[in-house]
C-alpha cells in the first residue's frame, strides 16, 4: 500500500481497522476470510515487545505470513522500543504503513522520514497521558496520527476519552494528517470517535469477541458514519 492506499482510506473515511491482537492465531487465513466477508478494508497489525509495552505478541514473521494471505493494506502498530531498528525488516515483511510510538524514539520526524524512505506510510502513536505537544513538530512528516484510547499493551481494555480532545487538538495543527484512534473502541465508543474526526478506527475485541465478524462489523460501520 505504502503511501497510495492511504489515499483510499482518506477516501472512504471513517474506516473500521480490525486489530489483530484478540483473534484465532491458530487459524490466521480462516480469521483473514472472515475479515473479508466482513468487509474491512485494512489490517491492524500489533507489534508488542515486552518491554515498551508490559505485553508480548508477535513480530515480522506474522507479518510476513499476514502479507501472503491478503492483499489488504496492512497498517503495523509497533509497540515497541527502538523501532528504528526494525523498520526495514518490518517493510520487507510486508507491511505498508508503520506507526512508531512517539515515546520510543528520540527523534520523531527523523523516524518518520526514515519509514518514508522505505516507500510506506508513517504514523506516529501517542498514549493517552502523553500531549500532543510531544508530535506537534513531527506533525508535517506524518502521513497517520494515532491517538490511544488506552495505555498500549493489552485488548479490552476501558476506553479513555481524552483522547477525542487530542484528535481535535491534532486536526486544529494539521488538516492533513490521517488520524487514527486506538483502544477500547466499541459500539458505545465508535460515534464520539467519529464525531471528534478520527479517520480510521482500530477495533479489537468489540469484533474478535463477537460470534459474528459481519454483524459486528456492520454494526460498528453504521454507528461510526451516522455520527460522522
Ligand atoms: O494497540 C492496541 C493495544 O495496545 C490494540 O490495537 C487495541 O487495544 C485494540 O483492542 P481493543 O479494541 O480491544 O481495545
Ligand atoms: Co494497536
Amino acid at each position: 500500500m505504502s503511501r497510495d492506499h492511504l489515499a483510499q482510506l482518506r477516501e472512504a473515511a471513517p474506516v473500521i481497522l480490525p486489530s489483530l491482537l484478540l483473534c484465532d492465531f491458530g487459524n490466521l487465513e480462516r480469521e483473514v476470510e472472515r475479515l473479508l466477508a466482513a468487509g474491512v478494508q485494512a489490517l491492524h497489525l500489533d507489534v508488542m515487545d515486552g518491554i515498551f509495552v508490559p505485553n508480548m505478541t508477535y513480530g515480522m514473521p506474522i507479518v510476513a505470513a499476514f502479507r501472503k494471505l491478503t492483499d489488504l493494506p496492512l497498517d503495523v502498530h509497533l509497540m515497541i522500543e527502538k523501532p528504528e531498528q526494525y523498520i526495514r525488516q518490518f517493510q520487507q515483511a510486508g507491511a505498508d504503513v508503520i506507526t512508531i510510538h512517539a515515546e520510543a524514539v528520540d527523534d520523531v520526524a527523523s523516524t518518520l522520514r526514515d519509514i518514508h524512505s522505505l516507500g510506506c506510510g508513517a504514523g506516529v502513536a501517542i498514549n493517552p497521558d502523553t500531549p500532543v505537544d510531544a508530535i506537534v513538530d513531527a506533525l508535517p512528516e506524518a502521513d497517520l496520527a494515532l491517538m490511544m484510547s488506552v495505555n498500549a499493551g493489552f485488548g479490552g481494555q476501558a476506553f479513555n476519552p481524552i483522547a477525542l480532545d487530542k484528535i481535535r487538538e491534532v486536526r486544529r495543527l494539521n488538516s492533513d494528517v490521517l488520524i487514527e484512534i486506538d483502544g477500547g473502541v466499541n459500539l458505545d465508543t465508535i460515534g464520539r470517535c467519529t464525531e471528534a474526526g478520527a479517520d480510521l478506527l482500530v477495533v479489537g475485541s468489540a469484533i474478535f469477541g463477537k460470534p459474528d465478524y459481519i454483524t459486528a462489523v456492520r454494526d460498528l460501520n453504521s454507528a461510526a458514519v451516522a455520527a460522522s
